[in-house]
């Protein structure tokens, strides 16, 4: 359920299918029915127009055609390319197909209640251009609601990446598992409501695939996520570190230190400038505030070596000094990094490697635009197609964790594996929501919990917080509204 395919392993799932004994035959004919199924059960819709491809994506719309014609829709067929140049499978479904085949490059896309879209899916080669965009943008421009196959035509199943042109689809269909490009913006919200139809894919063809990406959910963290034990004490629950800035820019540190400590953390210190430390003492009483008017006073602080994990970036100012306090607090420790403190390397990535390798774990936690200032001059990773593989391609340059934020939060990790997030209500893109991100991270890590699984369980409480809180949420509110996720997590997960 929570395993998501790439065009190219989708494609293997379907051929151990195949190898497994199931006709790929009978998957069209399930795929197309599916594609039948949402069509019938959506709203005035009796004339249908079902613009077919040249490959198996067409082969689904001429199926769905000739189910949807039996149970008495007027069904119009319009072909991209020759007929005489289909194969295999979606050349069998398409003799199938009793009434007339029109040509897609010339039909009346407005003489239809609703369009099929099953042009191109999973085969998509290369950008859109020439009649199939321009049938693309007829088809957008129609204002009628689409239903797409598999993906909307022109989306990057890989990479949720627009090539040419996609018309918005108010539902797709898609089969045996999600791919990335259903999660990863703007595919997610090209394809409308998603819905995974079972085709007869066994579920154990994901034991021979082994698909490195996933749903960012529950299932992939809670065995390791920290639930407090009846014998425990607070140092069983790590003693965390938030170094903050001065007291005009304080606010960032202060909501990263309540999701520290919200998100279970035993203990949380702020390192800060004199004159922040009242605003500090005052956020939560329970968070202890230490003087830090130079880099030597966070040595001798963290010369305490229960003070096991350290946030560095919300609010520290951009610079040498931030630097500084960078290499002083990574060695042996566990290291998260946002902000100031990635933009403070900008242009040099290989220096966060640096600290990755002398870190006992390393977090980085940007949004595009730190991202791009991080990376600026390594096109390794800068100019990877998409989100994901940024991500992943950033993670393994650097060691470390990556967790690039936005609406489709991408977690990866240096060895392949990602999660994609969809739990993220819109109204969490709010001033200081990221600083509470990279607390929680923070608190999570000073638990023992491994540093991929941390920053993926971190995205998914902070998403599952804001949804708590609602809208008009302010990023205030977000340590407060992680009580009510952890109660239902700790429930679920039997704590004593
Ligand atoms: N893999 C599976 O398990 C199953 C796949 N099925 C369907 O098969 C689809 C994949 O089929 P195919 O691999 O045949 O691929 P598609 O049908 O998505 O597209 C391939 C065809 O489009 C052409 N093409 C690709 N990019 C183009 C571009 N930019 N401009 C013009 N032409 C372009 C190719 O030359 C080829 O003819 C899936 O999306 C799904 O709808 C289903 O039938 C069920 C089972
Ligand atoms: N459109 C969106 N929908 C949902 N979540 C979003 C959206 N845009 C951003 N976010 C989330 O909001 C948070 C913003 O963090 P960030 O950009 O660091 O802001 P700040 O620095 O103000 O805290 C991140 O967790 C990010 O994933
Ligand atoms: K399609």
């Amino acid at each position: 359920m929570y395993a998501l395919l790439d065009p190219q392993e989708m494609s293997r799932a379907d051929h151990c299918a195949v190898d497994a004994g199931v006709p790929a035959l009978a998957l069209m004919e399930k795929a197309g029915c599916a594609v039948a199924d949402v069509v019938a059960r959506r709203p005035h819709a009796t004339r249908v127009l079902v613009l077919c491809g040249p490959g198996n994506n067409g082969g689904d719309g001429f199926v769905a055609a000739r189910v949807l014609a039996q149970r008495g829709f007027r069904v119009r067929v319009a072909l991209l390319g020759e007929r005489g140049r289909l194969a295999g499978d979606a050349a069998a479904v398409a003799a199938l197909w009793r009434g007339p085949v029109e040509d897609a490059t010339r039909v009346d896309v407005m003489a239809a209640d609703l369009i099929v879209d099953a042009l191109f899916g999973a085969g998509l080669a290369r950008d859109l251009d020439g009649a199939a965009r321009a049938l693309v943008e007829r088809m957008a421009a129609s204002g009628r609601p689409i239903v797409a196959v598999d993906l909307p035509s022109g989306l990057d199943g890989a990479t949720g990446l627009v090539r040419g042109a996609a018309a918005p689809a108010v539902e797709t269909v898609t089969f045996f598992r999600r791919k990335p490009g259903h999660l990863l913006e703007p595919g997610r919200s090209l394809c409308g409501k998603v819905r995974v139809a079972d085709i007869g894919i066994p579920d154990a063809v994901l034991d021979l695939v082994r698909p490195k990406t996933a749903v960012n959910a529950p299932h992939l963290w809670e065995a390791l996520f920290p639930v407090p034990r009846r014998s425990g004490h607070k140092y069983d629950r790590g003693h965390g570190v938030v170094v903050s800035g001065g007291a005009w820019t304080s606010g960032a540190a202060r909501l990263a230190a309540r999701g520290a400590l919200r998100a279970g953390a035993g203990l949380v210190t702020v390192a800060c400038p004199a004159a922040a430390l009242p605003l500090h003492a005052g956020s939560y009483a329970a968070v202890m505030a230490r003087p830090m008017e130079r880099p030597a006073d966070l040595s001798a602080l963290l010369a305490d070596t229960r003070l096991n994990t350290v946030l560095l970036g919300p609010g520290l100012g951009v610079g040498a000094t931030t630097r500084q306090l960078v290499a002083i607090a990574a060695p042996g420790r566990r290291v998260v990094l946002d902000a100031d403190a990635l933009t403070s390397f900008a242009g040099a990535a290989w220096s966060v490697g640096d600290v990755a390798r002398q870190a006992a774990a390393l977090v980085i936690t940007p949004h595009d635009g730190e991202f791009a200032r991080l990376f600026h001059g390594t096109p390794e990773v800068l100019e990877r197609p998409g989100k994901l593989a940024r991500a992943r391609a950033a993670a393994a340059r650097l060691g470390g964790i990556v967790v690039l934020k936005g609406p489709d939060t991408v977690v990866a990790a240096p060895d392949g594996r990602a999660a994609i997030a969809e739990n993220a209500p819109a109204y969490l893109a709010t001033a200081g929501a990221g600083d509470v991100l990279a607390g929680i991270t923070l608190g999570l890590l000073a638990q023992g919990m491994p540093a991929y699984e941390a920053a993926a369980a971190a995205v998914w409480v902070h998403g599952e917080a804001a949804r708590a809180a609602g809208p008009g949420l302010v990023a205030d509110d977000l340590p407060e509204a992680l009580r009510a996720v952890y109660t239902r997590l700790y429930e679920a997960l039997g704590m004593e």
